[in-house]
């Protein structure tokens, strides 16, 4: 089986990939199978520099094709924060959780209409000899009072998605990625790659 691998420490994140890929017929490997990998630290200003980042790093040392994902959540009322702070809001030890609770209570005295927020998802493909190319995708939605749900990971209990008319917690697997941030992403770059995964020998079937 070919192998497709995400430069992630994520396992939410994997899990995603992992069921859109394996449909397509490639397994999923991460960092977690590659501990060889450099640990990099997310030092860009946007999604898209830390994406780049932790592809090239991952790619250089593994001399393979490598994907990475930087993502997070916006929150209009708080000026786009988290950002590409999401996963280290509450602190560098990267507690889901504790995230939730600081973006709960920062929010706490704002009305429905004004918690418009969004997911953005930015996917870099990383070929070595082929240079890097970024794709991105995004997901609006509301941030709820509080949670609902308990599907996904990182903030999905407390983000409504506006074209699901539930939370991100409440939908299932196959559910989320067909409107996920990650999934818009990921969609744009099966276009794009699809030529150069084929002139490598994989087979890239559209489902
Ligand atoms: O860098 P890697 O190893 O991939 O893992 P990470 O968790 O540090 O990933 P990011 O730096 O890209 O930070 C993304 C954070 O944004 C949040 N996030 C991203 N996508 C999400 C999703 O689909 N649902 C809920 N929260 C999400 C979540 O808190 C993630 O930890
Ligand atoms: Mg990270």
């Amino acid at each position: 089986m070919n192998e497709v691998i995400i430069a992630t420490k994520n396992k939410g994140k994997a899990k995603e990939f992992e069921r859109i890929f394996n449909a397509r017929g490639f397994d999923v490997k991460t960092l977690l199978d590659y501990p060889e990998a450099p640990d990099i630290e997310e030092t860009g200003a946007t999604f898209e520099e830390n994406a780049i980042l932790k592809a090239e790093s991952a790619s250089d040392r593994l001399g393979k094709m490598v994907i990475a994902d930087d993502s997070g959540l916006e929150v209009d009322a708080l000026g786009g924060r988290p950002g590409i702070y999401s996963a280290r809001y509450a602190g560098t030890e990267k507690n889901d959780d504790a995230n939730i609770d600081k973006v709960l209570d920062e929010l706490k005295d704002v009305p429905a209409a004004e918690r418009t927020a969004r997911f953005r998802c930015v996917l870099a493909v990383s070929i070595p000899g082929g240079g890097t190319q970024t794709f991105s995708g995004s997901c609006e939605g509301r941030i709820l009072p509080e949670r609902r749900g308990t599907n996904g990971f990182g903030y999905d209990p407390v983000f409504y998605a506006d074209e699901m008319n539930r939370s991100m917690a409440e939908l299932e697997p196959a559910e989320k990625n067909k409107i996920s941030h990650r999934a818009r992403a990921l969609e744009k770059l099966e276009q794009t790659l699809l030529t150069s995964l084929e002139k490598d020998g994989h087979q890239w079937a559209k489902s």
